[in-house]
């Protein structure tokens, strides 16, 4: 298990990582700034709940993901196949256990936003840590609009005022509008590039 003290503010980012791209890193080093964060989890997850099509082997995409993310402050781990935790919310309900005095922050692209209120106990998340959702490429109305966004609307933390993320109190929420990157691991796999769309860094409105 990755090393954390008390205090600190880890930013979890799960998925599949079937494989990791850039712009996973992309994501990750934004998180670190906006949100207020020490350090970054990459969660490389057995398999989605919700996606049918089961992943390439944990460990293969474990070192693609290392390979790719290099960074002092972030760490990638199979922290969920060792705790032997299938949905978010008992991943996280098991690291706030290990790591008292952690202070955890979950992170999400728009696109998982826009379905959180199909994760199992989403509202459990909401009431456990803070959550930091990043922007993508034609998600981002879809997650502005989505049920939990609506639901949560009075608990989102707006602008600048998203760097106080790492140390509020759940329920808290914020998005970040960044420059975006186009990549996604579907397009990776069908397609076999790993270039297909570079940042794109139109500035964008809150
Ligand atoms: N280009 C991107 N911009 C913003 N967020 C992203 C981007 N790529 C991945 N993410 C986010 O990173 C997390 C892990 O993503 P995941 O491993 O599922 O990659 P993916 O590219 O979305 O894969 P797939 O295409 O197989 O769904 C998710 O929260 C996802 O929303
Ligand atoms: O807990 C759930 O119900 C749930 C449903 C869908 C996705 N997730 C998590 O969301 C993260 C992103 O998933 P993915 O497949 O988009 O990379 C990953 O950590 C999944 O375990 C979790």
């Amino acid at each position: 298990m990755p090393f954390a003290r008390a205090g600190q503010v880890v930013g979890l980012l799960g998925g599949s990582f079937d494989p990791a791209h850039e712009g996973h890193a992309h994501i990750t080093k934004a998180a670190l700034t906006r949100f207020g964060l020490d350090r970054v989890w990459w969660l490389v997850s057995p398999a989605n709940p919700l996606k049918i099509r089961g992943p390439a082997p944990i460990l293969d995409r474990v070192a693609r993901a290392q390979a790719v993310m290099q960074h002092p402050r972030v760490t990638v781990t199979d922290i969920e196949a060792r705790l032997g935790t299938r949905y978010t919310a008992q991943t996280i309900a098991a690291l706030q256990d290990y790591y008292p005095g952690v202070r955890f922050v979950w992170l999400m692209g728009a696109d998982n936003l826009a379905q959180f209120h199909r994760w199992q106990d989403w509202r459990e998340i909401m009431a456990r840590v803070p959550v930091g959702v990043l922007a993508r490429p034609g998600d981002r109305i879809s997650a502005c609009m989505s049920r939990a966004a609506r639901i949560f609307r009075a608990d989102r933390l707006i602008g600048r005022a998203s760097v106080l993320l790492g140390q509020a109190d759940a329920p808290k929420w914020a998005f970040a509008n960044l420059p975006m990157s186009q990549l996604s691991s579907t397009a990776i796999r069908e397609t076999g590039k790993w270039s297909a769309g570079a940042v794109d860094d139109r500035p964008m409105g809150e």
